[in-house]
């Protein structure tokens, strides 16, 4: 890698929860949690400040919930944002083994077990190099954690918003679905929401392009994507206003 510096100051990193079970159906796979905060740790030391938004489809969704008949569809979603805070539970500890100092921040008050968040507190942590796991979503039934990164994002003014995930990019139609999809290296918000582009929550687009902050999502399990992210490389897809 060149000595050159990283591209983002300030990053919010998206972390699908189903890409964080790995090859299982469900649960935490350990190695995906171990070189995920490898990645992490990596940008620490380069100087990169990091928040993160986990989420929690690994382990419960709430319209999935409801679906079953199980609860009703604001239990489902309380039992999914829950969900959250287990897996930034999960990180956060896989980061200190790292020597990494983490902060975890939710957005429904869970006593001892996590902090509550705020802004400006976050801010202060991440200028401190302190790693921001924000947990818990917006704390609302009803959204989701796509959502959640992109306020949280646009809240500690993070310059880039990453969406790691189980697939490469953004395509023309769903890749796990269909077989002819085309990938996007880079896209306009106006174009995702006119077709309806399924990879992130059109309510978290509209965000986004509402405050001008971009978007690239990329493969979270391909070595050094991260990385070239941060750099400034080309790596998956990358989404902005024009
Ligand atoms: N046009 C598209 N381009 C790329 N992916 C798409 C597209 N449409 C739908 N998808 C799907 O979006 C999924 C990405 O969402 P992801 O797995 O990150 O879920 P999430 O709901 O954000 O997180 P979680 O797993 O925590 O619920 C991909 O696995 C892919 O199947
Ligand atoms: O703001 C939020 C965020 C999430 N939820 C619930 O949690 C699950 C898991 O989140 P994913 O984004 O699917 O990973 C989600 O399905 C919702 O049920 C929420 O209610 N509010």
């Amino acid at each position: 890698m060149s000595d050159k510096a990283p591209r983002y100051q300030r990053i919010l990193l998206k972390l699908s929860g189903e890409a964080l079970a790995g090859k299982n159906d469900m649960g935490i796979d350990s190695g995906v949690l171990d070189s995920m905060s490898l990645a992490i740790a990596h940008l620490v030391g380069l100087g990169v400040q990091v928040g993160i938004v986990v989420g929690g489809g690994n382990l419960y969704r709430g319209a999935a919930l409801q679906k079953q008949g199980l609860v009703g569809r604001v239990t489902g979603d309380q039992m999914g944002m829950l969900a959250t805070v287990m897996n930034g539970l999960a990180m956060r500890d896989a980061l200190e083994r790292r020597n990494i100092k983490c902060r975890l921040m939710s957005a429904l008050p869970i006593g001892e077990v996590t902090e509550n968040y705020s802004s400006r507190n976050a801010i202060r942590y991440l200028q401190n190099n302190e790693v921001c796991v924000f947990v818990a979503g917006t704390g609302n039934p009803f959204f989701t954690t796509d959502t959640a990164a992109c306020l949280r994002g646009i809240e500690i003014e993070a310059n880039l918003i990453l969406k790691a995930t189980k697939v490469d990019g953004v395509y023309n139609k769903d890749p796990n679905t269909h077989e002819d999809a085309v990938k996007y290296d880079e896209l306009t918000f106006d174009q995702v929401l006119d077709q309806k582009l399924g990879v992130m929550d059109l309510t978290a687009i509209a965000l986004l392009r509402e405050h001008n902050v971009p978007l690239q999502v990329f493969d979270m399990a391909k070595p050094n994507a991260l990385l070239h992210v941060v750099m400034g490389d080309s790596e998956g897809t990358k989404v902005i206003n024009h």
